[in-house]
């Protein structure tokens, strides 16, 4: 297995910003993710895509596509707004609602694939799984992301990787996709100053639920047996794999005996 993103202070705080993958690393990985997807599941019929607006929803989309391409059936995709389910409501400047567009034939029963650009804390994710509790009951959840920085600060692990980047936390990864933006890439960058958080600071809004310690790779991908999912128990899923807690490596998917079952 390859390894898990590591995750490393800088002393250096003004590095250029770097292009860490072009726009065929993008293509490739979401190839790569599109037939991991239907491996994993055995072909498109129990699939269901939810993009995480923005960058997530093009993202689901691309991978849609290439299901199609190999598959030669659309698969039900859609989009997921989590704002009303952010444990950093009111803290942080409010964030405008975007669209949630459920698939007409829902998610009960179904296998949701999460989709989302980039995964750091965890708590996007977590928002995501609370949000889904509201609209249904799926079969299983599972979580697909381009680029994973570590850093987490929940027990959520991706089960579809694009890329394991090990970053520090001065440093902020920023997805280009060319229906959003001028071309497709995925850039890291060292944040402003005011937007760092110091190490160590533990929970950012959620009154001690946090689980794991900053910059300590807490829960990982690649970490084997991560506790429960990131929904206080309300995670959604009731088979071998159900949770988007897997490891994985960058190009590998999670492996059954390394998920925790979401009840
Ligand atoms: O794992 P997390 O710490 O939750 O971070 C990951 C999230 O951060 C980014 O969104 P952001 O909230 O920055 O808003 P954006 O979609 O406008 O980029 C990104 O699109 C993910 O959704
Ligand atoms: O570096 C980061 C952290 C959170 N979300 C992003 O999009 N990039």
């Amino acid at each position: 297995m390859n390894p898990a993103p590591t995750t490393h202070e800088s002393n250096d705080s003004h590095a250029a910003p770097r292009t860490v993958l072009d726009a065929s690393d993008i293509s490739r990985a979401l190839t790569r993710i599109a037939h991991e997807i239907l491996e994993r599941n055995r072909g498109a019929d129990p699939v269901v895509l939810l993009g995480i607006p923005t960058r997530g929803v093009g993202l689901a989309t691309r991978i849609r596509d290439r299901i199609a391409a190999v598959e030669e059936r659309s698969v039900p995709t859609g989009s997921l707004d989590v704002t009303m389910y952010r444990d950093d409501i009111g803290l942080k400047p409010a964030r405008a609602l975007e669209h949630t567009d459920i698939p007409p034939g829902g998610i009960d029963g179904k296998v949701v694939v999460l989709v989302d650009d980039v995964l750091f804390s965890g708590r996007t994710i977590r928002a995501a799984l609370d949000a889904i509790g509201d609209i249904g009951r799926p079969k299983a959840v599972q979580l697909a992301v381009l680029v994973d920085r570590g850093h987490r600060e929940l027990p959520i692990r991706a089960d579809y990787v694009g890329k394991n980047l090990p970053t520090s936390l001065v440093e902020r990864v920023t997805v280009h996709l060319s229906e959003y933006d001028e071309e497709d890439a995925v850039v890291i960058a060292d944040k402003p100053a005011p937007e760092r958080r110091p190490a160590g600071a533990g929970p950012t809004a959620s009154g001690g639920r946090t689980v794991g310690g900053e910059g300590q790779g807490a829960s990982a991908p690649g970490s084997a047996g991560a506790g429960p999912t990131a929904s206080g128990g309300r995670s959604v899923g009731g088979g071998a794999q159900d949770a988007p807690v897997p490891a994985s490596g960058e190009g590998t998917t999670g492996k059954a005996d390394e998920e925790v079952q979401a009840r």
